[in-house]
């Protein structure tokens, strides 16, 4: 089992924080959290203080993705694997502002930053959705992130080998529908899990200045997902994309154009998978219908 449970939180700059809050709460359906910055922005999913921590910058970015593991010895173990295996461990400083017990931080092999943390806090306040949104999480994480990644064997090594997720499938991209120029060698978009959900993180060529693609998050009902859909349409957030079901994972889910520029995939009904049966196949179609991205933004 990898020492990595799941995906744990986001953290986000951004040049403007009232459309972040908006967005949030308006179209995602998450609530307001407090924390312990006035500046920062709060948004919850389930019984964590936070799940996204959007902060006030000059840039519109993905800071870092975390991951959370069992407890101190599970966290000092991955600590030693990474420095065996030659990977740079770094501080991390804000302790009080994650809510966690213990963190340190990575690059990947893109200069991803990875943060890796345990003893989160619970918060007392219930989680209640201004919409009625649930969603799912508890041992499936937050939801998956999609890194962009510029050399796929040396990422591979690293999440398998190193970090210990799994490859649960993998996928060959047309370069024309990633903007990039037609090329001989095939481009790959990796999906790997490290826990029941079928992937919590995956990485391809996608250039992505934000240092995101997507972050995917899975409500409990169809209903939730239509809903979101509708107040897209009343805000005019841009949805990138229709409505469609994933050819690996199952899941039905539509993407959304964040104000940071990269997406959020809103979706319904993932698999779960089991490690000692599952094999890594390769799906020749993102989906088995649906999923039509609408031309230029949508990547
Ligand atoms: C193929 C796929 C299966 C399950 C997912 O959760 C998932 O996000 C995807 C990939 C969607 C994918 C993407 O993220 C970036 C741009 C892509 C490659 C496209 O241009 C079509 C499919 C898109
Ligand atoms: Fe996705």
């Amino acid at each position: 089992m990898s020492l990595i449970r799941s995906l744990g939180y986001l953290r986000v700059e951004s040049t403007d924080l009232p459309a972040w809050q908006e967005f949030g709460t308006k179209i995602l359906g998450m609530s307001p959290g407090r924390g312990p910055s006035e500046k920062s922005l709060y948004l919850r999913m389930d019984s964590l203080p936070a799940r996204i921590v959007v902060t006030p910058g000059s840039r519109d970015r993905l800071v870092a993705t975390g991951w959370e593991v069992a407890d101190f010895s599970a966290l000092a173990r991955l600590r030693d694997v990474l420095e065996s295996a030659g990977v740079a461990v770094k501080p991390v400083d804000d302790l009080g502002d994650r809510r966690v017990a213990e963190a340190f931080a990575v690059d990947d092999p893109s200069g991803n930053r990875l943060e890796f943390f345990c003893g989160a806090a619970l918060d007392t306040r219930p989680f209640a959705s201004p919409y009625g949104t649930t969603f799912v999480t508890g041992e499936q994480g937050m939801g998956h992130a999609v890194l962009p990644a510029t050399d796929d064997a040396a990422s591979l090594r690293f999440y398998t080998e190193v970090l210990g997720f799994r490859l649960r499938d993998s996928m060959r991209l047309h370069p024309e529908m990633i903007g990039l120029p037609p090329s001989d060698t095939p481009l790959w978009m990796r999906f790997l899990g490290c826990g029941p959900r079928h992937h919590s993180i995956a990485f391809a060529p996608i250039p992505a200045p934000t240092g995101m693609v997507h972050l995917m998050m899975e409500t409990a009902s169809i209903d939730d997902v239509g809903r979101a859909i509708d107040r897209c349409g009343r805000h005019k957030a841009p949805m990138i994309s229709t409505l469609g079901r994933h050819a690996n994972d199952e899941m039905i889910s539509f993407y959304v154009r964040t104000p940071s520029g990269f997406d959020i995939e809103y979706g319904y009904g993932g698999l779960t998978v089991d490690d000692p049966t599952w094999v890594a196949r390769e799906t020749t179609s993102h989906s088995v219908w649906g999923h039509r991205f609408f031309g230029g933004g949508g990547h």
